[in-house]
This record gives structure tokens, sequence and C-alpha cells, in this order.
């Protein structure tokens, strides 16, 4: 048996593709920078690198690419193609040219914040409608390309659920990383649509605070609740930032599932509405972030 570490190291020509760089790392594979030479285009290609991939690496390749391809929206990545090269699956998914949501200075303009809400949401709403939960929602999972559209990527642990909503939503197993698990999750509830939302709350909050959200003790919580105490609310901490879209990411954060937007079409419809007034989207880029305003996302404080 290989010893724990060891990983495959690929080829650099692999069926029509050629790997050109190493892109990002996560707990499935390696994600490369390739051309494709068939159709000469730049895209994003992910492979196992273990050296035995075992049954759950092969399960979560199957499912991610189902569920992306099931889903098809301009606010979640497109997957081209799934293959499988000595033994070991990849995916092929456009290229996006931009930086992930974990690599931006902290904290970002709320109005900002408030753009790659909606896009989010929207990626989000379309891969509820097909009967998706994401079930690990986070910053290194969503990536802001050059022209501000935000992308979602990472559906290798999502689930399946009947898009009648007859049939229960809720998926059993402590499954996500546990930073961004919605407490019900947490505390081994099965996952739903609003478990999904309140991890964009919590990185919502984290966007526009550059802060973990704590709580504030209260005289009437829960002693056992996941939460003694109440979110300290975003008007105290983000000057200016519009009330009712603080009230939106405190309504996702909201310990009780039930007290979270229903679906994350409502959350759409509610960001949308907030749009108007304020005179549209604000397309916001990577290149926008405010120079002075570089705190990276691994030293978030705790307020
Ligand atoms: N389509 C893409 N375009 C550009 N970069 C990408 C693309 N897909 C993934 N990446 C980069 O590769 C990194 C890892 O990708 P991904 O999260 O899909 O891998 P993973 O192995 O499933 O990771 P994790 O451990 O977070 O689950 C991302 O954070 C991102 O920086």
């Amino acid at each position: 048996m290989a010893p724990l570490g060891e990983t495959w190291t690929p080829p650099t020509e692999l069926d029509e593709f050629r790997l050109m760089r190493l892109l990002g790392r996560g707990g499935m594979g390696a994600v490369y920078l390739a051309h494709d030479t068939s159709l000469d285009r730049l895209v994003a290609l992910k492979l196992s690198v273990a050296l035995q991939p075992d049954t759950s690496t092969l399960a979560s390749f199957a499912i991610e690419a189902r569920a992306i391809a099931r889903i098809k929206h301009p606010n979640v990545v497109t997957v081209f193609r799934a293959g499988q090269i000595e033994g070991r699956p990849y995916l092929v998914y456009e290229y996006v040219d931009g930086k992930s949501l974990a690599e931006l200075p902290l904290p970002l303009p709320w109005r900002y914040v408030l753009d790659i809400a909606l896009g989010f949401s929207r990626g989000l709403r379309a891969a509820h409608q097909r009967g998706v939960l994401h079930r690990d929602l986070k910053p290194g999972n969503a990536i802001l390309d050059s022209d501000g559209t935000i992308k979602l990527l990472d559906f290798g642990l999502a689930a399946f659920v009947g898009t009648d909503r007859s049939t229960p939503w809720a998926v059993p197993g402590v499954v996500g990383t546990p930073r961004y698990m919605a407490p019900e999750v947490r505390l081994g509830a099965a996952a739903t649509p609003q478990s999904d939302l309140y991890a964009l709350g919590l990185l919502l909050y984290e966007l526009c605070t550059g802060k973990v959200p704590r709580v504030r003790p209260t005289a009437t919580a829960p002693l056992a609740g996941p939460r003694a105490g109440s979110l300290v609310p975003l008007t105290e901490l983000v000057p200016g930032i519009d009330r009712d879209f603080a009230g939106a990411i405190e309504r996702c954060l909201a310990d009780d599932p039930a007290g979270r937007f229903g679906l994350a079409d409502a959350l759409c419809l509610a960001l949308e509405r907030l749009m108007t007034p304020l005179g549209g989207e604000a397309a916001f880029s990577p290149e926008r972030a405010s120079p002075g305003a570089v705190q990276p996302w691994e030293g978030l404080t705790t307020l």
C-alpha cells in the first residue's frame, strides 16, 4: 500500500488536454489550468492525484459532474467533460479567470458585497431549483471573474433532493467545512436549503466586516442552544450599510432554520428589490477591491 500522503503526478498531456500550471489544490485533488488542444481554449481540469482513488473520491467526482451539468447557470461554473486517466477520474470545466472570494482583501465595501450576494444567491437558487444542495459553500468555492461575475464551484459534496416540494429536502450526514456548517447540521440534523443559506450568510457577514461573527450574551438566550446570545448587528460594524441588506444577511444566520429564508429564491427577491433604489448592480471585480483594505482572509479576527 502507498504511504499516506504520497500522490500521483499526472502526465503533461492528458487526452486532448495539455496541463499548463497548478491553479489550486483541495481535498479531492488538484486543479490545473490546461489547454484544450482540440478546441484551442483554456480550461480548468480537476483530477484526483491519489495513488489509489477510493470509492468516495470516485463517487464525489461523479456527483460533482452530474450536479453541475444539471444546474447550468451563469453563476455556476460550467462542466465540459468527465473522463478517466489511468483509472483516476478527472473533470474539465470552463476556466474562470479571477480570484476566489478567499483571496480578496477584507473588509469589502458593503455595496460590492451586495453585488456578490446577488450573483451568489442566483447561482444557489438555480441549484436548489434543480434539486441540488451544495453542502460546502465557503469563500474558496466561489470565484469572482474579471467582469465581476461570481461563479460557484466545487459541488463534490453536493446531494440531490427531489425538485418536487412534496419530497423531503433533508439530506442526513454531518458534511461540509465545520466553520461554515449550519448549527443544526453540526448538531447532527439533516442538511436542507436553509443550511446552504446559513453558509452564504456567514461568508457575506465576513466579507462585509472582515471578522468572524460573534454573539453577545442575552438574558433570554437558551442555555443549551447552538449559540448562547445574539449576533452583533452588521449596522454596528459596517458604517452606512443598508439596513435591509444587513437584515437579509442576519436572517440567513438565524440559529433556527425556520427563521432563515425559505429558499434561495426568497433571498434573491429580497436582494433584487434592494438593487433598484441603489441604482442597479455595481459590477464589483477583484481589481476594484480597495488597495488600502488588505486583510488576508486567513487573518480573520473575532469581534
Ligand atoms: N473552473 C475553475 N477556474 C479557475 N480556477 C478554478 C476552477 N475550479 C477550481 N479552481 C481553483 O482550484 C481550487 C480548488 O478547486 P476545488 O475547490 O474545486 O477543489 P477541491 O479539491 O474540491 O477543493 P476542496 O478541498 O475545497 O473541496 C479553487 O479554490 C480555485 O482556486
